[in-house]
């Protein structure tokens, strides 16, 4: 049947807040013109948690110590009627068929929602498609969307990204692109990219200790850890702020991350580097790592197998620092094999990448293109400007 799978469509897009033009919206036009009894857009919004009703309520387990785990809804409450309705097993197993649509009441939604502004623009597009359609008015969009109006807008916002396992990820997020002086504090779609790469190639990383660079807020690195079964994952990057809310998302999702796991990569003034606890599968490791002071040791003890980063190619100064780090890790390895290295891109301007490529052959890393793949996990749709090379150092 369609009507499901357009929802499932609607709420894996609704979740991660993609951009609101990548929606099957035709499609919701089309049914809604051959259906206007708009079952659908209630599916879509789902009207069976009304908006008033406490969370607690809708939900047996949501989130203990910061893990999503699974929805199961066991009573809600019926505010048209004013009273309160004990879910019957029929009623819960529609509720959960019901949940695979839905996005604004979704229980991920509630508790980890996306930005006030996106969720109002998205309700807005909703409203004008039911309108342009002569079905009667549905107060619950009104309803809905009053109340986001009533929100005040933050600066973070939240991201749902569903695995192919059934499991989520959830990150906090900042809603500009660029906040704090640095582009780390948002997801960019190479990640997204080079985390589908993975996940159909997960042999890669399977039981090996892998070193991401620049991990931003960590969405590569946790769906890595969460599908993959590494060894060890160290996730790196240089700002302050951007370790912090990696610190926090990693955490988020449920992984544990000991002050005592924290391994700072200290600079040689700075002195002896922490030594990190062995405790669970995969260790997590959070470095902070700057390409261009990193020193041949700190590389030389972290014994990558596997080296990812995701649009950390984006200036020729920045490309400098990441070849000459990437150098160091060749010529410093004392005997061992040379690590697996995949960088995904996002080819913003064509200098800049044949710039890149330019100065891998200069310093003799070879490299090839690792052929498209079909984005049908995340990203949903064809991305021809996002691609993936494997470095030969
Ligand atoms: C465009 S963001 C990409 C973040 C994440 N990988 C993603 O794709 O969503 C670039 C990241 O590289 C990091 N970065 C830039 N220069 C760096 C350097 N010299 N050393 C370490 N990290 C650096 C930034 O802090 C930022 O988190």
């Amino acid at each position: 049947m369609a009507q499901p799978e357009l929802g499932l469509r609607f709420q894996r897009r609704f979740l991660a807040a993609r951009q609101l033009r990548s929606f099957p919206w035709p499609e919701l036009e089309q049914n809604l013109r051959t259906a206007p009894d708009s079952a659908l857009l209630v599916d879509i919004l789902h009207k069976q948690v009304s908006r008033a009703a406490p969370a607690s309520l809708t939900l047996e387990k949501e989130v203990t110590q910061g893990t999503v785990g699974v929805h199961r809804p066991v009573r809600c409450l019926n505010f048209a009627r004013g009273q309160e309705i004990a879910t019957t097993a029929a009623n819960q197993k529609n509720r959960e068929e019901k949940s695979k649509a839905e996005t604004i009441l979704h229980p991920l939604c509630v508790k980890y929602p996306p930005s006030t502004k996106y969720r109002r623009c998205f309700l807005t597009e909703l409203i004008k498609k039911h309108e342009s359609t002569a079905a009667e008015p549905l107060d619950e969009l009104y309803d809905t969307l009053a109340d986001i109006l009533n929100e005040e807008e933050s600066t973070h916002c939240y991201k749902n990204y569903f695995l192919p396992t059934g499991e989520s990820v959830t990150l906090s997020e900042s809603v500009a692109i660029i906040s704090g002086g640095t582009t780390g504090l948002v997801t960019w779609d190479a990640a997204l990219h080079l985390a589908e790469w993975a996940i159909e190639n997960s042999a890669v990383f399977s039981n090996r200790t892998v070193l991401e660079l620049g991990s931003g807020i960590g969405f590569t690195g946790i769906a890595i850890c969460k599908t993959c079964n590494p060894k060890t994952y160290i996730f790196s990057d240089y700002h302050p702020c951007v370790l912090k809310q990696l610190t926090e998302n990693i955490r988020l999702n449920g992984f544990v991350l000991e002050p005592e796991t924290t391994c700072r990569i200290q600079t040689e003034s700075q002195g002896q580097e922490a030594e990190a606890t062995d405790y669970q599968k995969p260790k997590l490791i959070v470095a902070e790592l700057d390409w261009g002071s990193v020193t041949e040791k700190q590389l030389l003890d972290l014994q990558p197998d596997v080296i990812v980063a995701a649009d950390v190619v984006y200036d020729p100064e920045i490309i400098l620092a990441l070849i000459g780090m990437l150098q160091k890790l060749s010529t410093f390895r004392a005997g061992r094999k040379p690590p697996e290295v995949y960088i995904a891109f996002t080819i913003r301007n064509p200098d800049t990448y044949h710039l890149f490529q330019d100065e891998l052959d200069k310093v003799g890393i070879g490299w090839q293109i690792i052929p498209a793949h079909s984005n049908s996990i995340f990203l949903y749709d064809v991305q021809p400007n996002v691609t993936i090379l494997q470095l030969f150092i």
